[in-house]
């Protein structure tokens, strides 16, 4: 799968293990920055990421700041994105069977490293179930059409 992943400062280094971690498993990651510890700020990556997935360039996104509360207020801006800030397993796979996360949304300061990863193999490998979710999905999107 084509992921998308993007942090600031405070999710550096939470999200080069990540994308060390999906490319293990053979995922194509396109990593949109930051590229270092340097302070930045997290808009501009939530962004990227957020445009990769409306543009399907990626699959599924990936964020990454402090909280993660930043980064998800960023992509839930963008209608299409469904960015799912969790910071345990039930949630993440929930974001996904119900949701259609097509965003996971972590927060580097919060959660360690362990739980992150497995985090992120549930978002990768649960499915959307459909049904009843199909028609609240779409309602999501109609709060912001044109
Ligand atoms: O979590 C975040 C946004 O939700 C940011 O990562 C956090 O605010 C950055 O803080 P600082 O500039 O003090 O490192």
């Amino acid at each position: 799968m084509k992921i998308a992943i993007g942090s600031d400062h405070a999710g550096f280094e939470l999200k080069e293990k990540i994308k060390a971690f999906l490319e293990d498993f053979g995922h194509n990651v396109l990593d949109l920055g930051c590229y270092s510890k340097e302070s930045v700020d997290y808009p501009e990556f939530g962004v990227k990421v957020a445009q990769a997935v409306l543009n399907k360039e990626a699959e599924r996104g990936i964020l990454i700041c402090g909280t993660g509360l930043g980064m998800s207020m960023v992509a839930n801006r963008f209608r299409g994105i469904r960015a799912a800030l969790c910071h345990e397993l039930f949630t993440t796979k929930m974001a996904r069977l119900h949701n259609d996360a097509n965003v996971l949304v972590l927060g580097g300061r919060v959660i360690g490293e362990a739980l992150a990863l497995e985090m992120v193999k549930v978002f990768i490998d649960t499915p959307f179930g459909g049904g009843r979710h199909e028609r609240r999905i779409k309602l999501i999107d109609e709060l912001t059409k044109e």
